[in-house]
């Protein structure tokens, strides 16, 4: 059965190029022995051998495909037919099936209780936040100034998170006070467990994770992201309950209400909704907090210090953002309190942040499972396939984006005579299943990269060009973001 289980996989495997697939392991051995770094180089690497779509045969005939052709990735995308591939399964304890890795029917209606929590008018609210935050980090950072060379990542990741609990949980944290966060180490951990899971020659036998050398201390950090989280709603639970009882209290920007009294945050909205006459449980209601702490703080802090890194080594680049700052805002450049209608004028900013998430999307792979046959490459992909969705790959199409390894912004600019499909950009994915908080994203992407240049130049440190990527839930600097910091006047 194996042997003819294996010829069928090879038979729709030859319509895709591909590493050659040993009897038993497949083609684990193209990544045994290799570090995270060089992991994430070897997937991309597999694309430039053998093509946009690449066949993947894991251990135990586990037939796997590595999609980054636009006509395949549109078909995935658009499908209404598949669900999050089995590596997604792995974050379940974590994340529980939140937003994130839900489907069907209790995704649909997740979704539709959570989109109104991230319409523009909310986002609007939300600026006065991102720049109070982005206020805090700058302080922070003149601790740094002429200092020589240091890691900013950390930094941004504390203030990202500092900002989604603020924005969508109407609870401050004051994470930027705390350089040894444990959400933010936890986090940091989980990650890496789910790399090396997805890696492994096990991965296909979920009840055998005890024997996983990390089993017991995952399950330890987990607890500790789900004590925080609880804490978080604990918090909000009260303020909201303290509110009622002294009747409604009008929310005022100017009186230090800016955290606890704004109106309607997402964890408000999961609070208060009832699904079929019944609130939800504690647990749904702790399942979409760990989703949104967790996918609005680290795949921002991902975008934010890699446009860093982008501009301390192209100082042309961060030249002209600086200008554009300065022609719009004048030497009230710190001080202005940044609105989404001033970031709207920003062009060039708007080309930058564009051309960062292009060259180093924070979210690199996606993956999905066929829950129906589809037609591939003149081949049927049959229902259970894993489909892998490279974005880093896809975003490197040499067609599209001509001299794909150099970040020019300008590929961008309305006058770009190269057309670009729906499908060879697609940073925030798309589809239904397209990310809920691209606009938050970008609006706080942006607050963070005007109030930096506004008051630094940012300067490449001695190793800034040995940074090298790696890649788990999301795409992370080998050795941080070193960057130098000089006071403008
Ligand atoms: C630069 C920053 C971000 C990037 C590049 C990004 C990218 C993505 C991508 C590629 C997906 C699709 C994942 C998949 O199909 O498996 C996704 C989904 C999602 N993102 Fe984001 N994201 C970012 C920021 C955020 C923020 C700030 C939030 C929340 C405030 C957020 C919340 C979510 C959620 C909840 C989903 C699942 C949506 C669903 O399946 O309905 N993301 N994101």
């Amino acid at each position: 059965k194996y042997h003819q289980r294996r010829q069928k996989i090879l038979k729709i495997a030859s319509h895709f190029n591909g590493p050659f697939p040993q009897y038993f392991l497949g083609c684990l051995y193209v990544f045994q022995g290799k570090s995270m770094p060089e992991m994430f180089d070897t997937l991309n690497e597999c694309h430039k051998i053998y093509g946009d779509d690449v066949s993947l045969i894991g251990a135990f005939n586990d037939f796997e495909l590595e999609l980054a052709g636009s006509r395949n990735v549109e078909k995935v995308l658009q499908s209404k037919t598949t669900k999050k591939a089995y590596p997604y399964d792995f974050l379940e304890p974590w994340l529980g099936t939140g937003l994130l890795l839900s489907f069907g029917e209790k995704w649909f209606q997740r979704r539709k209780i959570i989109t109104p929590a991230f319409h523009f008018k909310i986002l609007d609210q939300f600026m006065d936040v991102f720049n109070k935050e982005a206020d805090i980090l700058i302080d922070k950072l003149a601790q740094r100034v002429d200092q020589g060379e240091f890691d900013i990542y950390d930094y941004i990741t504390l203030y990202a998170l500092d900002s989604i609990c603020a924005t969508s949980m109407g609870v401050q944290i004051n994470a930027q006070d705390d350089p040894d966060n444990e959400y933010a180490q936890g986090v940091k951990k989980v990650s890496v467990f789910f790399f090396r899971r997805a890696f492994s020659v096990l991965r296909q036998f979920p009840s055998l994770f005890f024997l996983y050398p990390y089993a017991r201390e995952q399950g330890r950090v987990i607890k500790k992201l789900h004590d925080f989280t609880n804490s978080v709603i604990e918090r909000r639970r009260k303020q909201l309950q303290a509110e009622q009882s002294v009747g409604k209290v009008e929310f005022n920007p100017d009186a230090g209400d800016l955290y606890s009294k704004r109106r309607d945050t997402f964890l408000d909205q999961l609070l208060k909704v009832t699904v079929d006459g019944k609130p939800l449980s504690t647990a749904d209601i702790r399942e979409e907090v760990d989703t949104f702490m967790f996918e609005g703080h680290d795949t921002t802090t991902s975008g934010i210090s890699f446009t860093i890194l982008n501009l301390a080594k192209h100082q042309d680049i961060q030249r002209k953002v600086f200008d554009e700052i300065d022609q719009m805002l004048g030497a009230d450049a710190k001080t202005t309190v940044l609105t989404s209608a001033l970031l709207q004028e920003m062009k060039y900013l708007d080309m930058v942040i564009k051309e960062s998430l292009r060259l180093v999307p924070p979210v690199p792979f996606i993956g999905r499972m066929l829950l129906e046959d589809m037609e591939m490459n003149g081949t049927i992909v049959p229902a259970g396939t894993t489909i892998s969705l490279n974005i880093f790959a896809i975003h490197r199409n040499p067609k599209v984006f001509p001299d794909p390894e150099k970040f020019i912004p300008e590929r961008f600019s309305d006058d770009n005579d190269i057309k670009r499909g729906p499908y060879d950009y697609i940073p925030f994915s798309a589809g239904s299943r397209n990310c809920i908080g691209q606009k938050y994203a970008l609006l706080e992407m942006k607050v963070t990269i005007v109030k930096l240049l506004a008051s630094y130049r940012i300067l490449p440190g001695e190793s800034t060009d040995q940074v090298r990527y790696k890649a788990d839930l999301v795409i992370r600097p080998t050795c941080g973001i070193p960057v130098k910091l000089e006071k403008r006047n």
